[in-house]
């Protein structure tokens, strides 16, 4: 079968008759798309596309021979990284666009079909992806299959997609909604073939005690964990996954902070493994979502009894499908809280760099024999009112995502204050507009928020932003930055590794920074909006009261000084010692 120059094709063509051209790529006449009518449907290696033939029986357009199809210019296609399914879908009816008919005198026909599954960007929220599907229709089941065969070797070789998931169900996220997402995203994983082990969350800390006793071996079989729940859930199989894998420099001990930045070059890695800590009985860690747990802290290398394992590895994946009360992560990661997106993101194996703040809880004094406590944040760590806020709000969990509100406004009215002494390092890029905490809290401005910058200097990091969309991977170079100190009394100090922006906070903007609320700055808005944003994030800090504790932002997969924000300093690294 032959076209002519203006992509007619002559009625005396075979109906089955599928071509291939010189590059390989297929075409197929007598393709019928539902609700369209015929098309041709071609590809090359990156799309699938098709064009609309329309009958000239059916139209006004007397300028073309009759008997003759018509190419239409309209042109549509589909991206093979959209696509996220393909299936043979039997005998059955296809539509023709209102108004016309299939084989010039019905508006339907049988024939075999085969659907084409896509993601297509809604056209009011670009973030907010909607799964869509065309189905197409043939005549001849052979034309359908060997579509079916060409469309799925191509999706073979997105190899970055996942095949294999473990899934983590928390049935009480939120509004206690965890089961009923899952069962809602759960057909576009089986349609897209990928393989789920669901565990449904009986309690806290089950979903940390599975990862942290699965095996290495038995892990490598996933390529990915996702969770389906909060931030806080997030966390919590972050936490399962890192602590005994991830082997990380210790942050500098605060007596290290006095030297030049240098000094934490040499800290020593670390391998670690689950162990009940030395200091259980002493109650350091009161985390509330975590009551019963047992710490885990770094063990020696020689004390791991499998080999050595290098995680996370090139394509393993953690995931997040929003089912909680905040879902900061996935907002700053996505765009959207929405489960089908993330979902979607998931199957087309669509990444993100993340950083992840290591906190460290350092032992009580340099002689002691009791290992730093470990724990990991992947977007908020905060102390004073924040952790006031959460361990208030664990109180009032029966109330859903309102405990937040309920909680923040008892624990703002208590006006608490916590001394402490912040030791940071400013990036680079921030050097110039600096201004010393202590030189503007303290001085003239005394109620002004230290460290506000204009609107218009400010850098919005919101979802696929170049600076979150950089793969750089490396830590920077931080020869030469020298700690900067703020010690006094707080109400709350936190530090941010995303932006942390979620529907009460649509503009927070806090990528790599901390932030210092001094008791005698009067910011109720952004105490508020802080806290609210990331209240769910902050398990791993309640046991902040007591010994010293340190709090370093720390490189897994990137570490990049980002974005102005609006409360804080951009960072590489901070440590605070609290004086309680
Ligand atoms: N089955 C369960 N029952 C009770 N608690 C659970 C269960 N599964 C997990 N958890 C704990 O609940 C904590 C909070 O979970 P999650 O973050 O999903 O909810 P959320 O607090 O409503 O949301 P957000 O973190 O977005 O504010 C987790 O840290 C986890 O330890």
């Amino acid at each position: 079968m032959e076209r002519n120059e203006n992509g007619l094709l002559g009625d005396d063509s075979d109906p089955n008759a599928s071509f291939t051209d010189a590059e390989g790529s297929i075409y197929s006449s007598d393709i019928f798309l539902d609700y369209v009518g015929e098309v041709i449907l071609s590809h090359d290696s990156d799309v699938l596309s098709w064009k609309f033939v329309e009958s000239l029986q059916n139209e006004e357009d007397k300028s073309s021979c009759l008997g003759m199809k018509f190419v239409s210019k309209n042109e549509t296609e589909v991206k093979f990284s959209d696509i996220y399914a393909v299936d043979l879908i039997g005998w059955g009816p296809v539509h023709a666009s209102a108004g016309k008919f299939l084989f010039g005198q019905s508006s339907e026909s049988e024939m075999y079909r085969f659907a084409v599954h896509v993601v297509l960007k809604s056209k009011n929220n670009s973030s907010h992806w909607i799964p869509s599907v065309y189905t197409f229709g043939h005549k001849n089941l052979e034309i359908c299959k060997t579509w079916v065969t060409q469309i799925n070797s191509y999706l073979e070789t997105e190899a970055k997609r996942p095949k294999s998931l473990m899934v983590f169900v928390h049935p009480k996220s939120g509004k206690g909604q965890g089961r009923n997402i899952w069962e809602a995203v759960a057909p576009l994983f089986s349609q897209a073939k990928v393989k789920t082990k669901v565990i449904v969350t009986e309690r806290a800390g089950h979903a940390r005690d599975v990862l942290a006793s699965i095996t290495n071996k038995e892990l490598s079989s996933f390529d990915g964990v996702v969770a389906v729940g909060g931030d806080g859930f997030f966390n919590e199989i972050l936490n399962g996954l890192l602590l005994s894998r991830h082997k990380a420099p210790y942050p500098p001990t605060p007596g290290d902070s006095k030297h030049p930045i240098e000094s934490e070059c040499n800290v020593s890695t670390h391998s670690a493994e689950r162990t009940v800590a030395e200091s259980r009985n002493s109650n350091e860690d009161q985390s509330p979502l975590l009551l019963d747990s047992e710490h885990i802290v770094p063990q020696s290398p020689n004390s791991e009894q499998e080999p050595s394992y290098c995680f996370p590895n090139e394509l393993f994946r953690f995931g997040i499908i929003p089912a909680g009360s905040t879902d900061a992560i996935v907002i700053c990661t996505t765009g959207a809280r929405d489960p089908v997106t993330s979902a979607l993101h998931i199957v087309l194996g669509k990444k993100v760099c993340l950083d992840i703040a290591q906190v460290v809880r350092w032992k009580k004094t340099h002689d002691s024999k009791v290992e730093p406590c470990l724990r990991y944040a992947a977007s908020f760590a905060g102390y004073g009112f924040y952790g006031d806020v959460i361990t208030e709000s664990e109180k009032y969990r029966w109330m859903g995502p309102k405990r937040y509100d309920y909680a923040g406004t008892k624990v703002f009215l208590q006006h608490r204050s916590y001394e402490a002494e912040v030791n940071y390092l400013v990036a680079d890029s921030e050097k110039e507009s600096s201004v010393s905490p202590e030189t503007n809290a303290e001085g003239g401005g005394g109620r002004k928020l230290w460290c506000l910058r204009k609107k218009s200097d400010r850098v919005s990091c919101r979802a696929n932003c170049t600076v979150c969309n950089d793969t750089v991977i490396g830590a920077p170079n931080l020869q030469g930055l020298k700690w900067l100190k703020s010690k006094g009394r707080f109400l709350s100090i936190g530090a941010a590794v995303i932006s942390c922006r979620n529907e009460k906070a649509p503009d927070a903007d806090l990528t790599h920074s901390i932030s210092l609320t001094r008791t005698y700055t009067f910011s109720l808005q952004c105490s508020f909006r802080i806290s609210f944003s990331c209240a769910g994030t902050l398990f791993s800090l309640q046991g902040a009261v007591g010994p010293p504790w340190i709090l370093i932002l720390s490189n897994i997969i990137k570490l990049e000084p980002s974005h102005s924000n609006l409360w804080g300093k951009r960072v590489y690294g901070m440590w605070m010692v609290s004086y309680l």
